[in-house]
């Protein structure tokens, strides 16, 4: 008999900052569930480069599953129940993403979570997320759940308004970042990705946001059932 080693053991969960919990490890021990369902996702829906309003190209390439997914262009930021690529409604949330987004919404304090929206980033060396607020979404209440795979990066955890001063946190390899509450408007970025090899992703860092887009947040309901 064989037992499970796990390279990045789960820690008991870190307050990053008022509202803001770090759940370091916590994706480690499901990485080929994760990595299986995002190719998924993205066979359906492959990453793309999108543009910015003003005409720069992101450095990250962008995917969505869910109800709604986060999508740019030349003109705004906004959310897109379809594809623009194909017209085609985004793929679905996998279950698997589904329930392990409220477990980790729960594990950082937050009942009755239901997410509607994924947001899929694919980090190569050198791709970065400058500075913003995550503020397309209807309900400001509900916490954004951030699952961290392959190489690790600087995240950059900032405050309420832009100059607010910003602190470096590594995230790794199957770290989950839950922040709401007070800090669910706080600035936050990534700083271009260092070069590197990990066992799963190769030179690759996918990062993934849960949101509630479009749906109303009700901390007080009961945990959501999968769909
Ligand atoms: O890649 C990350 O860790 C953060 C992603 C992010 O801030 C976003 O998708 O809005
Ligand atoms: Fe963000």
């Amino acid at each position: 008999m064989s037992l499970p080693l796990f390279d990045t053991p789960a820690l008991p969960p870190h307050t990053l900052d008022d509202g803001a919990v770090l759940l370091r490890g916590w994706a480690a021990a499901q990485e080929d569930a994760w990595v299986a369902a995002v190719r998924s996702v993205a066979a359906q829906a492959a990453f793309r480069t999108m543009v910015r309003p003003g005409g720069a190209a992101l450095s990250v390439a962008m995917t969505n599953c869910g109800d709604w997914g986060w999508v740019s262009d030349a003109q705004r930021y906004s959310y897109s129940s379809t594809d623009p690529r194909t017209g085609l409604p985004w793929p679905a949330m996998p279950a698997f993403m589904f329930e392990q987004a409220v477990a980790a919404a729960q594990a950082a304090g937050y009942g009755g979570y239901a997410p509607d929206a994924c947001l899929m980033n694919r980090y190569q060396p050198g791709a970065r997320l400058t500075l913003h607020r995550d503020e397309d979404e209807m309900d400001w209440h509900a916490p954004i759940v951030s699952v961290s795979l392959g190489l690790p990066c600087t995240f950059l955890w900032g405050g309420l308004t832009r100059q607010s001063p910003v602190r470096r946190v590594p995230l790794m390899h199957g770290d989950v970042l839950v922040w709401g509450g007070a800090t669910r408007m706080a600035y936050h970025g990534v700083n271009p990705l260092k070069d590197g090899r990990h066992h799963l992703l190769g030179a690759e860092r996918w990062n993934l946001t849960f949101r509630m887009a479009k749906r109303y947040y009700d901390s007080g309901a009961a945990p959501a059932a999968a769909h």
